[in-house]
């Protein structure tokens, strides 16, 4: 019959496999009980083997009282021969605890069948305060421990009687009980057995019964002690259990801590891995963006393609349009090319006939370039001849000059002018003022102002008479004619151009390298100025830009003859014998300047004056417009400077024969100079100022007129030394003379421009400059000389 049973709080063990309950936990295995036939059994067990501790549990008088009841089913039997579970060792029941030590345990669990319904449930009373403390085996225990079998170690006492029902004597083999407990089971035995005492009653046999039980009593110490020997020794046995298991425990620990350190490493690379594992998110997240971009990029590029696509479609519709267009043009082109090969048969039969025409041409063209040839040498040989012919044109001019004379003077009489009426207008015989008289009234009144000068020769105009009339001492009206003759005589309307021509000669001897000088002369205001510079306009303009642009002209004219020219300007004033250069920066009166001749070349230079090189003739314009400026500023209102102060333009002109088109030149080479001289005023002093002038007036008249006579005495100087050989020419004696002295020698072309004031009131300054020049004009300088050079 298989009972069932269980630790406390654990699960039902089958008391047939009771050698094999599980220990587990220590405090589980101290207490479990198990009911048998209504009898509670209490078991102590104390390692997983071998020691359990069978306590019979006797609760109360009660319970005990069922004891024989139960045992009266089977009276020889023991708990574990009925219930034919595992025997247990008799040293297991160690003791039957008191009524008072017990405790009911309810196992609500507990098999029905095996208990029957008639069989009353007792609640296990199971260990007490100490559990492991051993169990005095109580009566039953002692039948128990009796009735063990194989497997539990038998117990050292003999087996204790076997318990009848009702019996109250003590188990034979029952171990040993301690002296409390041995009282209580006295007792009790007293109680069992009371009903028995009390129906025997001897007072013998309780003495032997205590006898017994005293020995009993030792029986069980003995076999107490043995069992704490064996105890002893199996505690030594569980110390050297507990120290395998320290040293399991530290092996474990050790093996713990290796895990711990595994743990650590698999931490640290769980972190690497947890990085590794970031970085990658990064890196996918990066890569993800690009590819974002990357896919925006594409969708852009594909709508650019869908946009090309469609501007392809849309040009691929045109160029379809146009092929059609086109092949309707072929179609028309084919139609024309059929009417075009026809036409080309036709031209080529055309050109089949030019290129007869132009095979004859050719014939005719090398012909022609034969001619060509032979005509290039004949120009060839006619430039030789040109250029032999200029030479001999040269020579003729100059000896047409030589025989003009080296010195010329031509006289110019200036017209009366409206300033002439206002300046004398007192002298109108109407008394109107020149603004409000009529063209007659002015005529008339100018011809009352006028000398009277005649022009006789009017094909040749080389002569002019002066007739005036003056007062005798007697006071008779005295007439008088004079005659004077020069070179070429300008009436007073002449125009610039005319006398322009007349001396355009002197600018090509100019280029041919000689030495000109064109002199004005004449009183103050008689037009000298207006004779060499002249006004802005091209009938107005002067001698020198007309002179400067002939040499120009000249010089251009040259060049197919082989010439080449250089050309350099400049421009002095000679005030009171001191040289100021109009052309340069200075201060006037202030620079000292030096005259240089080169005797070599005849050629003069000033020191520290500004020299222009010229390119063409417009220069020279602003040059003379520089001077005049200049000029202006050095002059004062009182001091009217031109008027007072000679001015030297000087044009020099260098020139080399290079040759001209393929010819080769013959190296010639020439150096001349044109300088055109105003002269200042040439009136005398007591006219001009009378005895109250101012001494700086009188300085520069004086000067002036110191100069003038200079050039008279040096002209002629020149005049006697053409007569009678080597004389000594006073160019020393002034500035003016002493600059133009190489202009004014035997080598050198000379003209002097004698200007005449018409008024009557200057007639006096006019006889004189008439006489001076009359002088001037009578002179022969000796034969003018070319400074020319073989090279
Ligand atoms: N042939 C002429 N035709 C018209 N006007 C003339 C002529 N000659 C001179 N004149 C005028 O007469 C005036 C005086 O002339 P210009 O200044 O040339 O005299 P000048 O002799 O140079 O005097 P200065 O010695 O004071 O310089 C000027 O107004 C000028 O324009």
């Amino acid at each position: 019959m298989a009972k069932k049973w269980r630790w406390h709080g654990g699960p039902l063990v089958d008391t047939n496999n009771i050698a094999n309950i599980p220990t587990g936990n220590h405090r589980h295995v101290l207490d479990a009980s198990v009911e048998r036939a209504g009898i509670w059994f209490g078991f102590n067990v104390t390692n997983d083997h071998d020691l359990l501790k069978l306590i019979v549990i006797d609760n109360d008088e009660g319970n005990m009282s069922r004891l024989p009841r139960l045992r009266s089913s089977s009276p020889d039997r023991t708990l574990h021969d009925r219930d034919a579970g595992p025997s247990l060792p008799s040293r297991t029941i160690n003791h039957i605890t008191t009524r008072g030590s017990l405790k009911r345990k309810a196992i609500p669990e507990e098999d029905e069948d095996d208990q029957g319904p008639s069989q009353p449930r007792k609640v296990a009373a199971v260990g007490s305060s100490k559990p492991n403390r051993p169990l005095l085996p109580s009566r039953t225990a002692t039948n128990l421990g009796a009735s063990t079998r194989s497997g539990v170690p038998k117990p050292t006492s003999k087996p204790p009687p076997k318990l009848a029902r009702g019996t109250s004597a003590p188990p034979s083999n029952a171990k040993p009980l301690s002296r409390s407990t041995i009282g209580t089971r006295a007792a009790a035995n007293r109680v069992v057995s009371g009903s028995k005492a009390i129906g025997n009653g001897p007072r013998t046999a309780e003495d032997k019964r205590f006898h017994e039980l005293q020995s009993q009593l030792s029986t069980i110490e003995a076999a107490r002690a043995a069992d704490a020997a064996r105890l002893a020794a199996d505690m030594e046995a569980e110390r050297a259990k507990v120290a395998e298991l320290q040293s399991n425990h530290l092996t474990l620990s050790r093996e713990l801590a290796d895990a711990k350190s595994q743990e650590i490493v698999q931490r640290r690379e769980l972190v690497h891995f947890s990085d590794e594992i970031e970085s990658m998110r990064k890196t996918h997240a990066r890569e993800v963006m690009d590819l974002e971009l990357d896919i925006k990029k594409r969708d852009r590029e594909i709508r650019e393609l869908k946009e090309d696509l469609r501007e392809c479609r849309s040009d691929l519709d045109r160029e379809r349009d146009t092929v059609t267009a086109l092949k309707n043009t072929l179609s028309q082109q084919s139609t024309t090319q059929l009417t075009l090969s026809t036409q080309n048969q036709a031209l080529e039969a055309r050109s089949q006939a030019l290129q007869s025409q132009l095979d004859a041409h050719t014939r005719t063209i090398s012909e022609l370039m034969l001619k060509l040839e032979t005509a290039d040498k004949e120009v060839e040989d006619m430039k030789k001849e040109k250029m032999e012919s200029e030479l001999i044109r040269r020579k003729l001019h100059n000896m047409v000059q030589e025989l003009k004379g080296n010195i010329r003077v031509f006289c110019r009489v200036r017209p009366v002018l409206p300033s002439d009426l206002a300046t004398y207008g007192s002298t109108l015989s109407s008394g109107s003022s020149p603004g409000t008289s009529s063209g007659a009234d002015l005529e008339k009144a100018k011809e009352e102002l006028q000398a009277s000068f005649f022009f006789p020769d009017s094909r040749d105009h080389k002569e002019i008479v002066v007739a005036s009339s003056s007062s005798s001492a007697t006071g008779q009206e005295r007439k008088e004619v004079y005659n004077f003759g020069f070179d070429r005589v300008f009436e007073p309307q002449s125009t610039q151009l005319e006398v322009f021509e007349e001396i355009s000669q002197l600018a090509q001897s100019c280029i041919d390298g000689y030495n000109v000088c064109i002199f004005a002369y004449g009183q103050t205001g008689s037009g000298k100025s207006f004779t060499m510079e002249g006004g802005l306009t091209d009938t107005t303009m002067g001698m020198i830009p007309r002179a400067v642009e002939q040499v120009f002209k000249g010089a251009a004219d040259m060049k197919s003859r082989g010439w080449e020219y250089k050309m350099e300007g400049q421009f002095l004033e000679i005030y009171n014998e001191t040289i100021n250069d109009l052309l340069g920066k200075g201060e006037f009166d202030k620079k000292k300047h030096e005259i240089k001749h080169d005797l070599k070349t005849m050629s003069t230079r000033v020191t520290d004056v500004e020299v222009v090189p010229l390119s063409s003739p417009s220069q020279v314009k602003s040059l003379l417009s520089i001077a005049h400026s200049r000029r202006s500023v050095a002059a004062t209102l009182m001091n009217e400077r031109s008027s007072r102060s000679h001015s030297v333009f000087t044009l020099r002109i260098s020139g080399v024969n290079v040759g001209f088109d393929g010819c080769a030149g013959t190296g010639e080479k020439c150096e001349g100079s044109l300088n055109l001289v105003d002269l200042a005023g040439s009136e005398r002093l007591n006219v001009s100022f009378g005895n109250g002038v101012e001494k700086e007036r009188v300085r520069e008249t004086q000067s002036i007129n110191k100069s003038l006579s200079a050039l008279g005495d040096v002209i002629a100087a020149l005049g006697e030394k053409g007569e009678k050989g080597d004389k000594h020419i006073p160019y020393r004696n002034s500035k003016l003379t002493y600059l133009l002295q190489n202009s004014l020698s035997g080598n050198s072309k000379t003209l002097m421009i004698l200007n005449l004031s018409p008024l009557a009131a200057h007639l006096q300054e006019s006889l004189t400059s008439l006489r001076f020049a009359t002088k001037v004009n009578n002179t022969t300088i000796g034969t003018a000389r070319k400074h020319a050079k073989l090279s």
